[in-house]
């Protein structure tokens, strides 16, 4: 099944950027369209393949998103979503075509350029990946490191005051502001993800990565930090990919759908084109 509904535009302008048909209210505050119709493409992947040592695990794989869209990327356990995602960001290398990021070559940034393209960008991980012996406001402050010249190891205490602001204003976002001063062990799953959240934003990155946000989550508290996370994404115009094997969060917060499976990019459509059906078939 190859679903290419609105699939590769040829231009930007070709991008059929309508709401998802189901809004909710994280995504009523889109921008006008005739704005993000023309708005330019902040992530580029031309014919992209990537081997770990012998194995395929994609190829061919090219896309186009446009700023201020958010994109869900589905598809079974294995499929190479997570690694999709590493690339795009510049973490890992292709082993074949090239994207690009921002209008950089993410694929080939390397040292003074990937530090300032990785400084534009933000990272919500389905681990948290919070420094446990930190406290929120501290993990949070992290989240500043590499957007100005300080020592990289800042902690809450020594950050300057204007990082610390900005860190408590990002946690008062989440709804954590009062467990600023709380040890990051000692926090829930689901208030580990807000400051997660709290920290992929604090520097309003210009695209957002989220890889399964709420994976570790109970359904309730997933509901939450998706809301919140888009509410907040949303009214920033911030481009968002987000990872996914809830087929109605996918439908829900995203405007896209890119699905993979057996190493192809499978599925580029509207959410709005898209059914809960035309998702399962990833999985079969
Ligand atoms: N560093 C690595 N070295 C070797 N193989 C890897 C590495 N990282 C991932 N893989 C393999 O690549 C494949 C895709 O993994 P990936 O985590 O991208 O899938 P996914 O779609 O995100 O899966 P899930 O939904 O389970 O999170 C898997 O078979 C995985 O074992």
């Amino acid at each position: 099944m190859r679903v290419t509904r609105n699939s590769m535009p040829s231009s930007v302008t070709d991008l059929d950027l309508r709401p998802a048909a189901r809004v909710s209210p994280a995504s009523q505050p889109r921008p006008p369209l005739d704005h993000v119709s023309v708005s330019p493409v902040d992530i580029e992947a031309r014919a992209v393949a990537k081997r770990f040592g012998e194995t395929a695990i994609f190829q061919d794989v090219s896309f186009r998103l446009a700023r201020g869209e958010a994109v869900a990327l589905v598809g079974a356990n294995g499929a190479g979503k997570s690694t999709l995602l590493r690339c795009a960001m510049g973490l890992i290398p292709v082993s074949a075509g090239e994207v690009h990021l921002l209008g950089q070559p993410a694929s080939a940034a390397r040292g003074r350029a990937l530090r300032s393209l990785r400084a534009r960008i933000g990272l919500v991980s389905q681990s948290h990946n919070l420094v446990p012996r930190l406290s929120a406001l501290s993990n949070v402050v992290h989240g500043m490191l590499g957007k100005s010249p300080g020592p990289r190891h800042w902690s809450h205490m020594i950050a300057p005051q204007a990082v610390r602001e900005a860190a408590l204003e990002a946690l008062d976002r989440v709804g954590m502001a009062d467990f600023a001063g709380r040890r990051a062990d000692r926090l829930s799953g689901g208030q580990s993800q807000r400051v997660a959240i709290a920290r992929a934003i604090v520097g309003a990155p210009e695209v957002l990565f989220a890889d399964e946000p709420c994976a570790s989550l109970d359904p309730q508290a997933g509901e939450d930090v998706m809301e919140l996370f888009f509410r907040l994404v949303r009214n920033e115009g911030t481009t968002v990919v987000f990872t996914s094997h809830n087929i109605d969060h996918a439908l829900r917060y995203g405007d896209r759908v890119l699905g993979l499976s057996g190493g192809r990019m499978e599925l580029d459509a509207t959410a709005a084109s898209l059914t809960a059906r035309d998702l399962r078939g990833l999985y079969d």
